[in-house]
């Protein structure tokens, strides 16, 4: 990981959460993600103002927005990578924030990652590329970083045949298989997913949001994802929070979200495309009923 930028400027340095709340809560008492009056600034440029998100446990909460308008940096801002300029971002109850970088180191082990192109490791085998966050830990003795990797390795679809290979000899498929068992190294239960099915053929797609589902389920987790793709958007989402003007414009599940009133949900989500995922969608309920 990189290190925190911070994108506080000055006279905005106000991003503390109030004093006297939040202790790390992994029981749902509080929401899994909440953030309140969140302003980001680069220089002259405001990309977020007044954004408030609460993601409540077991959610599958997707961000969507035009190109520009701060998905990433929210999610990097949530992460902790990134420093807001005003504001509180709280995690499990969490000023992160505020954190330290020993703090948030401990405070990263309770969430897991999925990048966009995987990112891992080149020079590092499959198993390791897996093994690397209970590595980190240096409390885990060998055996059981063993079991637990080909453990993480079954529940993605992955073979012990492949432990030993290189993220060079892998497919796309596989390398997204590989780099979700990596982000489950520390049983989070919490996953950021930045476009998780980006680059990968429809049917490599569906298969790899099918999974998801499925490790939602049985996992419990809480999952934030940033798509464009409409049809893993609405296989996947239990609610979309969209950005527009700085802030979170609306918030809902899809049918409620595509019926709001305004020029990037009609743009983004009732077009040729999105009438086509939509209609994807309705018939797959339809042959499940
Ligand atoms: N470190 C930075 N310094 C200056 N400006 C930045 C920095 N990081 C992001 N920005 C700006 O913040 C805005 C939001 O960027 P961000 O990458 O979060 O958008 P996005 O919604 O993820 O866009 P896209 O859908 O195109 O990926 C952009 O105008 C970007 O240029």
């Amino acid at each position: 990981m990189d290190e925190t930028t911070n994108t506080s400027t000055g006279d905005d340095d106000c991003n503390a959460c109030p004093e006297g709340e939040g202790k790390l809560t992994l029981d749902g008492s509080v929401p899994v993600v909440e953030i309140t009056n969140l302003q980001t600034r680069f220089g002259r440029t405001v990309v977020h103002q007044d954004l408030n998100l609460a993601i409540e446990q077991g959610e599958i909460m997707s961000i969507v927005g035009g190109s520009g308008t701060g998905k990433t940096v929210l999610l990097r801002q949530m992460l902790g990578l990134e420093r807001p300029s005003r504001g509180c971002v709280r995690i499990f109850g969490e000023d992160i924030s505020e954190a330290n970088a020993e703090h948030l180191q401990q405070l990263r082990n309770h969430w897991g990652m999925l990048f966009q192109q995987g990112a891992l490791y080149s020079a590092l085998t499959v198993f390791e590329n897996i093994a690397q966050p209970m590595r980190e830990l240096r409390a885990l003795p060998n055996d059981l970083i063993r079991d637990a990797v080909l453990l993480k390795m079954n529940m993605v679809g992955l073979g012990p045949e492949h432990a030993n290979k290189m993220p060079s000899d892998l497919s796309g498929g596989m390398i997204k298989r590989v780099a979700l068992a990596r982000a489950l190294a520390l049983e989070p239960k919490l996953l950021f997913l930045d476009e998780p099915t980006a680059g990968l053929d429809p049917d490599l797609s569906e298969s790899f949001v099918a999974l998801i589902k499925s490790l939602h389920r049985e996992l419990g987790l809480t999952v934030v994802m940033v798509t464009h793709d409409l049809d893993t958007l609405f296989a996947l989402s239990t609610r979309i929070a969209v950005l527009a003007e700085k802030h979170v414009i609306a918030i809902g599940p899809t049918r409620e979200v595509i019926r709001v009133d305004h020029p990037f949900i009609k743009q983004f989500f009732l077009g040729d495309r999105g009438l086509r995922a939509l209609e994807a969608l309705d018939e797959k309920a339809a042959s499940k009923a």
